[in-house]
């Protein structure tokens, strides 16, 4: 029988804390990007607005408001933004460790459910970036909709 007293399971992005948590990590990331000597060559020349774009990106892809995808870009325009860009397993490799740093320093919550499954999505979306910027175009469908990722096996947060 169906147990209609369990909590509802909130989204990654919710338990994260939120837009402002996810706004605030991408900008906080980007600043330890720029002094980087590994990354700086790689982002110099991005747009004031990449670290919100990125931000509501990744927001979206865990369950947020769908602020990427109906003013911003769309999954197709952000994997045209990595092709022909020649990115290295060195930069994806300090790219998740300047993020997952900013995610300790910013206290995002780190209980094993949640840190599983957004690592999870950082790998991911990490490999899928470098194998796509070695590429000079995609056959994608244009409009292709938004990857979205869960909480995967745990489930959910573990609530005690
Ligand atoms: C989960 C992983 C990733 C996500 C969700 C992501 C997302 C995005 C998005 C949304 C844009 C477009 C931003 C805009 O509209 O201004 C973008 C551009 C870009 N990304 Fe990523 N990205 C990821 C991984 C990476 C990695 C690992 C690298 C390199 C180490 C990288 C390098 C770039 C570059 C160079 C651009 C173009 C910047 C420019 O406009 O000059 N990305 N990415």
């Amino acid at each position: 029988m169906e147990n209609n007293n369990k909590p509802a399971v909130p989204s990654l992005f919710e338990w994260a804390g939120g837009m402002a948590v996810f706004e605030k990590l991408f900008d906080r990331f980007y600043d330890k990007v720029l002094a980087d000597d590994i990354l700086e060559p790689v982002f110099k020349h991005m747009s004031p607005q990449h670290r919100l774009h990125v931000a509501h990106f990744v927001a979206e892809v865990l369950g947020g408001p769908k602020l990427y995808s109906e003013s911003e870009g769309s999954h197709f325009q952000m994997i045209q933004k990595h092709l022909a860009k020649h990115l290295t397993q060195q930069h994806r490799k300090r790219w998740m460790e300047l993020l997952l740093e900013t995610a300790d320093q910013l206290q995002l919550p780190d209980d094993p459910e949640f840190r599983s499954a957004f690592l999870a999505y950082l790998e991911w979306g990490t490999r899928i970036a470098v194998l796509n910027s070695n590429l000079d175009n995609v056959d994608e469908d244009p409009d292709m909709p938004m990857p979205k990722w869960d909480w995967g096996v745990p489930g959910g947060p573990y609530l005690g």
